[in-house]
C-alpha cells in the first residue's frame, strides 16, 4: 500500500510539544503505540456559551474510539472541531495535535488546514453527496484528492489507484463504476466512494460521523466492515461517533460516552459496557437494552430529557435528571481513573460502596446493571 514518506515521524505528546521518530521508536519498543490525535481542553462555543467543554482525550495509531452519546451531547461538534469545521459563529479553544502535523489544530488558518483535511484526517459523514461532487465522476475525485496532496506522482497513478480504491471499497466493476457520477450510484455506493475518498491518502486519522445510520440496514453491516477494515491495514487511529450503541461495540475497542458537552467516563468496550460507572452511561445502556424491562414491563429510559445548549446545570451537567444526584453534584465532579486510558466524572458511580463496603443501592426505580 501506497503511504505518505513519513506520516508517523513527527508526533505531538500532551505538552503540545514535537515528539521525534527516535520516541515513537521507544514508545513501539515498550508495546504501545504513539498517538496519532492528543486533544487537551477543547471547548467549543458561541457568544461566550460553551456547547463542548474542556474536552481532552488522546487516540494511539490503530485505535479504534467511540464516541457516544445522546442527540446534544456535543458529539458532532467535538468531530468538526477536530477538522476545523466546525460552523460559522462558533469557535474552538484548546489543543488539538495529530501525528505528522507541526501546528496545533486550533486556531489554525484555512490553508494549513485544507492541507491537513483529507492527508492526515479525514472524514466520514452521514449524508455522502455532502462530500462529493454531483458533477464529477467519482472516480476523478478520488484522483483528484490524491492529486491535490501530491500522495501519487502523475494523473495516469492516481487515476490507476482510484480504480483500486474504489475496488478495495468492494464496489461493483471499478473501472467502470470510476466513470459514474455519484447520482448513478445507489446511497450505498455513494458511501463506499466517500469511504475511498477518506482513505485515498492513508490518513493518520479517520473521524466518522454516524457513517451508517442513512443506509439501509442491509448494507449497513457491510459497509462498516469496509470501514473497519480500511483503518486496519492502514493501521490508522479512528474516532467513530454513533448512537448506536451495538455498533460500537462491533467496531471500536474503546469508547468515549459524552454528554452535556463533557466526556463523563472512558474506558475499553468491555468495561464502560459491561461495569459501567457514571450514572449517564449506566441510564444510556439501560435505555438501549431492549431486555431490560421494569415490572410493568416496560423499557427502561432516562428520565427527562437533554437540555438546550446553554441550560446544563453547572456542577455535574447530568445531575438534573440523575436519581442519584445529591448537593456534592453541585460542584464539578473529579475525573477518577479507573486505568491508562479509562475512568469516569461522577460523584455517585455505579458499583460504588457506601460507608460500611456494602454496594450502593439505587433508589426505587432506577435499573441497576453492574
Ligand atoms: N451552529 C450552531 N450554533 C449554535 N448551537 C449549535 C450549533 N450546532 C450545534 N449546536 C448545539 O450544540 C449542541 C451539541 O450539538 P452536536 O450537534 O454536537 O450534538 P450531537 O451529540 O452530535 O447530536 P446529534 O447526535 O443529534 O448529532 C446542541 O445543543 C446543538 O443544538
Amino acid at each position: 500500500m501506497t503511504t505518505r514518506p513519513t506520516p508517523d515521524t513527527t508526533v505531538t505528546d500532551t505538552r503540545g510539544t514535537d515528539v521525534r521518530e527516535t520516541e515513537v521508536r521507544e514508545a513501539e519498543a515498550g508495546g504501545r503505540e504513539p498517538d496519532v490525535l492528543v486533544v487537551d481542553g477543547l471547548t467549543v462555543g458561541t457568544h461566550g456559551q460553551p456547547l463542548v467543554q474542556d474536552v481532552g482525550f488522546s487516540v494511539r495509531r490503530g485505535e479504534r474510539v467511540g464516541l457516544i452519546g445522546e442527540s446534544g451531547s456535543g458529539k458532532s461538534l467535538t468531530a468538526l472541531a477536530l477538522m476545523g469545521l466546525l460552523p460559522e459563529g462558533l469557535t474552538a479553544t484548546g489543543s488539538v495535535r495529530v501525528a505528522g502535523v507541526d501546528h496545533d489544530l486550533v486556531g489554525a488558518n484555512e490553508r494549513s488546514m485544507s492541507r491537513v483535511r483529507g492527508r492526515d484526517i479525514a472524514m466520514v459523514f452521514q449524508e455522502p453527496m455532502t462530500a462529493l461532487n454531483p458533477t464529477m465522476r467519482v472516480g476523478d475525485q478520488v484522483a483528484e484528492a490524491m492529486l491535490v496532496h501530491r500522495t501519487r506522482p502523475d494523473r495516469k497513478a492516481a487515476e490507476a489507484a482510484a480504480v483500486e480504491l474504489l475496488d478495495q471499497v468492494g464496489l461493483p466493476d471499478p473501472p467502470a463504476t470510476a466513470k459514474a457520477y455519484p447520482h448513478q450510484l445507489s446511497g450505498g455506493q455513494r458511501q463506499r466512494v466517500v469511504l475511498a475518498l477518506a482513505l485515498a491518502n492513508d490518513p493518520a486519522l479517520l473521524v466518522c460521523d454516524e457513517p451508517t445510520t442513512a443506509l439501509d440496514v442491509t448494507v449497513q453491516a457491510f459497509v462498516l466492515d469496509l470501514i473497519v477494515r480500511g483503518v486496519v491495514d492502514r493501521r490508522s487511529a479512528m474516532v467513530f461517533i454513533t448512537h448506536d450503541l451495538a455498533v460500537v461495540a462491533t467496531v471500536c475497542e474503546r469508547v468515549m460516552v459524552m454528554y452535556g458537552g463533557r466526556i463523563v467516563e472512558t474506558g475499553t468496550v468491555q468495561e464502560v459496557f459491561t461495569r459501567p460507572r457514571h450514572r449517564y452511561t449506566q441510564g444510556l445502556l439501560g435505555a438501549s437494552d431492549l431486555t431490560v424491562v421494569d415490572d410493568r414491563g416496560r423499557l427502561a429510559t432516562i428520565a427527562g430529557s437533554v437540555p438546550a445548549a446553554g441550560t446544563f446545570p453547572a456542577g455535574c451537567v447530568f445531575r438534573n435528571r440523575c436519581t442519584h444526584a445529591t448537593s456534592a453534584c453541585e460542584q464539578r465532579p473529579p475525573w477518577t481513573a479507573t486505568g491508562p486510558d479509562s475512568g469516569y466524572a461522577c460523584f455517585h458511580p455505579a458499583g460504588s460502596t457506601d460507608a460500611a463496603g456494602h454496594p450502593a443501592s439505587a433508589p426505587d426505580g432506577e435499573q441497576e446493571r453492574a
